[in-house]
């Protein structure tokens, strides 16, 4: 296998209740658990539940390759955080991701670049996957877009991130939520523009979200190394659709040498 794994993520932020989030574990994993792709790496499966729901969700996937992450973590390693979740934890507990700086976390809780890059830090200390979310906050061409973006990547990586994996979620603010993901060309310009930053680092990925769903990655075919999904992949049957596409794009690009 020459290419780099497609990386399938979904974060599941605050709508899901318990016996949901389990329940949608328990489905993926039994649609999962055989699957070649996943099985021999081609394509990365990564579910980000909320705190209570990890290890119903490290339960669940128990035994299957699908790796379970945590939303945030504390920008402090431990100490008087009360109702904080320190990385330490979440690696003991057996995550193997954490998402740090999703534009909710900047927008709503005044999350800013110092405490992003702390987080990111902190994930990597602890042996944990960031996925850095980045993206700009207004609408504008591609190259602004990269630009922006790039300046998110160094802030919160620094040297530390540059031979580590990470994953790199490009997620323009106003894509999120929204009706539909940026355009086709768009997602594809700024993940070729942020790839291009990160080629020092071979274990980087580029993942797009924001209104992803089924489809989009069969659509982008090969711009991007994977998505990460929202509310359109909260029907396990469509997420396992957009891991199907991953595996079949992977087999087609692999066996046209791409
Ligand atoms: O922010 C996102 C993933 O964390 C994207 O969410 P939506 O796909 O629901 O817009």
């Amino acid at each position: 296998m020459t290419q780099h794994p497609i990386v399938v993520g979904i974060s599941f932020k605050m709508y899901f209740g318990y016996a949901q989030t389990v329940d949608w574990c328990r489905h993926v994993a039994r649609q999962l658990a055989n699957h070649a792709a996943v099985l021999d790496g081609r394509v990365c499966v990564f579910v980000l539940p909320s705190f209570p729901a990890i290890l119903p969700a490290l339960e669940a996937f128990a035994g299957t390759p699908v790796a379970v992450g945590a939303q945030n973590l504390y920008h402090s390693a431990n100490g008087a955080y009360t109702g904080e979740v320190s990385g330490a934890m979440l690696a003991e507990m057996g995550c193997r991701y954490v998402e740090v700086g999703h534009a909710e976390r900047r927008r709503l809780f005044g999350e800013n670049d110092d405490i992003v890059a702390a987080k990111a830090q902190l994930a990597l200390d602890e042996g944990l996957t960031p996925v850095l979310c980045i993206g700009e906050a207004d609408r504008g061409s591609a190259d602004e877009a990269i630009e922006e973006c790039r300046g998110q990547i160094d802030s919160a990586l620094g040297a530390a991130g540059r031979d580590r994996p990470v994953v790199i979620a490009y997620e323009p603010h106003w894509a999120i939520g929204a009706s539909a993901p940026a355009s086709l060309d768009h997602i594809a310009a700024v993940c070729q523009g942020l790839r291009g930053h990160l080629r020092d680092n071979p274990s980087a990925s580029v993942i797009y979200g924001g209104s992803a769903g089924p489809d989009l990655l069969t659509r982008l075919a090969g711009q991007v190394d994977g998505l990460f999904l929202g509310r359109f992949a909260h029907d396990p049957t469509a997420f396992v659709s957009v891991v199907n596409e991953a595996a079949a794009l992977h087999h087609s690009s692999t066996t046209q040498g791409i």
